[in-house]
């Protein structure tokens, strides 16, 4: 970070980067109690302790047990002499098919990745089983509800810990970021940092469940007390081949909690209704359920709305913008009164809630020397259903035009989002700009002519495709005009922008003060 202030507003997000959980606090165990703990034969194998698991042969530590995954790129058998390099002490697999036998022990078992997930829990000592866990799944909404959840459990004075697309946080509040970056990490991870969260004294987790997640097994292990239900809408298809199935691995968190909060606005939720011994419902759109917001009203402040709820009914106020945040908002009061937040602890929890970086931030800029500019939000709306929602909301509260610069991600991400989001960016906003995020492998030729296909297929011609990314924010925030709105969507806080093999150093925050900068260069 070259920008001091950028630093600072950083700072108050606490997002500096951080190794990941330390290790040794998982205690040593016998490798052929590790075997047995697992369900293997345990006779004949070599008296080693195994001090830790991981999937990644770069991760491996003296003593830690290599699970070799045959995975979509890889065949992790194939760093097999890393890993042993590295100090792996024995592996597992789905079986060796190599010339020469393997030169480390070598477990077999009929699903490597559920076995790297209980293997993860053995060695950690099943940490989710002393903690009050809350899993958040949908396709939207994760990391907000995530956030709110665990604010609210603070709140309630429940030391509370939470793993989340933007950072991991201990009952400290200090925010950490994972070597690598994912929703919801792998199992390893998982385990380890429920482990470091119970060592911290704390009573509660708060996990996003990504569906790939739930798809491979990296939360396979975890005992959850509550799963809360956003709403589905397509994404991702290039991973789960179709919408149902897609469904179908989000509907695990639901099938494995015993407290289901589920959102009655969401036609998919029907589907859900059951499949926890015990179960809510939450609707910010008048629908039936449990937990209802009335009278919402966007103002300078914030949401204010009323709660309908079995914890009786109450006034609410929550300084966010985007009034799809009512409904995370009902999500994450629901679990939290069910874990015993009462309701003046819920209220005053929402009314001191600081927001989440990247989530429609405002970017409060003084670098323009006094002289008005637009507004400015950084969102991660990234599929079409969060882009509509953050453009209709911002429409209400936007006395001019509005903005949005937005991308769809390449290589292997979803490619069939990229007309939609086109249409949506292009019909919504007065002007859409399309631009890179994140193409990788694929010509971002490629990409931007399939969303400026989907706007034109809608009737819209108010676009303009500008491939790099800076040079796209850089022109709607010096074109915009006092009293309009810019959205820059996608990234949010993202610290990388990947440009075929490449992944270059990238801020949204710091390329709009660079862009405000020249503005109030030009004016001054
Ligand atoms: C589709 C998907 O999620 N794939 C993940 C999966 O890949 P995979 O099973 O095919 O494995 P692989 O990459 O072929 O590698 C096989 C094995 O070799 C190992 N290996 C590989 C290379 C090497 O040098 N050393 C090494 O040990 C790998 O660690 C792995 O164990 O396991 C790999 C190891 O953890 C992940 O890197 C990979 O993430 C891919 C690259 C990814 O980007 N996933 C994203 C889409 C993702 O998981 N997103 C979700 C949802 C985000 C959202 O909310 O929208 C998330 O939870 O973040
Ligand atoms: N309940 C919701 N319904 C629809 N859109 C939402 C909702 N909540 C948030 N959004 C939109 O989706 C964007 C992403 O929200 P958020 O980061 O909370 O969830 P997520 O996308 O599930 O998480 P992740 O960052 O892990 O992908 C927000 O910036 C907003 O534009």
């Amino acid at each position: 970070m070259t920008d001091r202030r950028e630093a600072e507003q950083a700072g108050t997000w606490g997002l500096r980067s951080r190794p990941g959980p330390a290790r040794p606090l998982w205690p040593s165990l016998a490798l052929s109690a590790l075997a047995a703990a697992l369900g293997l034969p345990a006779s004949g194998l070599p008296e080693v302790e195994v001090r830790g698991v991981t999937h990644n042969a770069d991760w491996i530590e003296p003593g830690d047990l290599f699970v070799a995954i045959r995975g979509a790129r890889f065949d992790g058998h194939a760093f097999v002499p890393r890993a042993a390099q590295r100090g792996a002490v024995a592996v597992l697999g789905e079986g060796w098919s190599g010339a020469q036998p393997p030169e480390l022990p070598y477990l077999t078992v009929p699903h490597a990745r559920q076995a790297l997930a209980d293997a993860a829990a053995v060695l950690a000592g099943f940490p989710s089983r002393t903690l009050k866990v809350v899993g958040v799944t949908g396709t939207d909404g994760k990391t907000t509800t995530t956030w709110l959840t665990r604010w609210l459990l603070r709140a309630a004075g429940v030391r509370t810990g939470m793993i989340s697309s933007v950072g991991y946080e201990l009952p400290d509040g200090e925010l950490r970021q994972f070597p690598a970056h994912f929703t919801t990490p792998e199992a390893p991870q998982v385990q380890a940092t429920l482990r470091e969260m119970v060592q911290a004294g704390a009573g509660a987790a708060v996990l996003e469940a990504s569906s790939h997640g739930l798809a491979l097994d990296r939360v396979r292990g975890v005992a959850w007390d509550v799963g809360i239900w956003t709403h589905l809408s397509s994404e991702h298809l290039e991973f789960h081949g179709t919408l149902e199935n897609y469904f179908a691995h989000k509907r695990r968190l639901i099938e494995r909690s015993p407290f289901a909060v589920l959102n009655a606005d969401d036609p998919w939720t029907a589907q859900l209704r059951g499949l926890a011994p015990l179960e809510t419902t939450y609707s910010a759109e008048g629908q039936h359920a449990d937990w209802q917001a009335q009278e919402i009203r966007e103002g300078a402040g914030g949401l204010h709305f009323r709660v309908s709820s079995p914890a009786g009914e109450f006034g609410a106020t929550l300084p966010m913008i985007g009034r799809f945040n009512v409904a995370n908002a009902l999500a994450a009061l629901a679990a939290a009164h069910h874990l015993g937040a009462a309701p003046t602890q819920l209220q005053a929890g929402l009314a001191s809630f600081q927001g989440v970086p990247g989530r429609m931030q405002e970017v409060r800029e003084e670098v323009s020397g006094g002289a008005p500019g637009p507004r400015v939000i950084i969102d991660s709306a990234h599929t079409p259903v969060s882009l509509e929602h953050t453009l209709r909301t911002l429409r209400r509260v936007t006395p001019g035009r509005l903005w949005v610069v937005i991308g769809s991600a390449g290589g292997r991400r979803d490619p069939y989002k990229r007309g939609p989001l086109g249409e949506v960016a292009a019909r919504f906003a007065d002007l859409a700009v399309f631009t890179e995020a994140d193409h990788r492998e694929t010509p971002l030729e490629e990409i931007l002519r399939e969303m400026e296909r989907g706007a034109r297929a809608a009737g819209q011609g108010n676009f303009v495709s500008i491939g790099d990314r800076a040079e796209a924010i850089r022109h709607v925030v010096l074109e915009a005009a006092p009293g309009d709105t810019v959205v820059i969507a996608n990234k949010g806080v993202e610290t990388t922008l990947e440009r075929g093999g490449r992944a270059l150093p990238w801020s949204d925050l710091g390329q709009v003060r660079a862009a405000l900068r020249a503005r109030a260069g030009r004016s001054g």
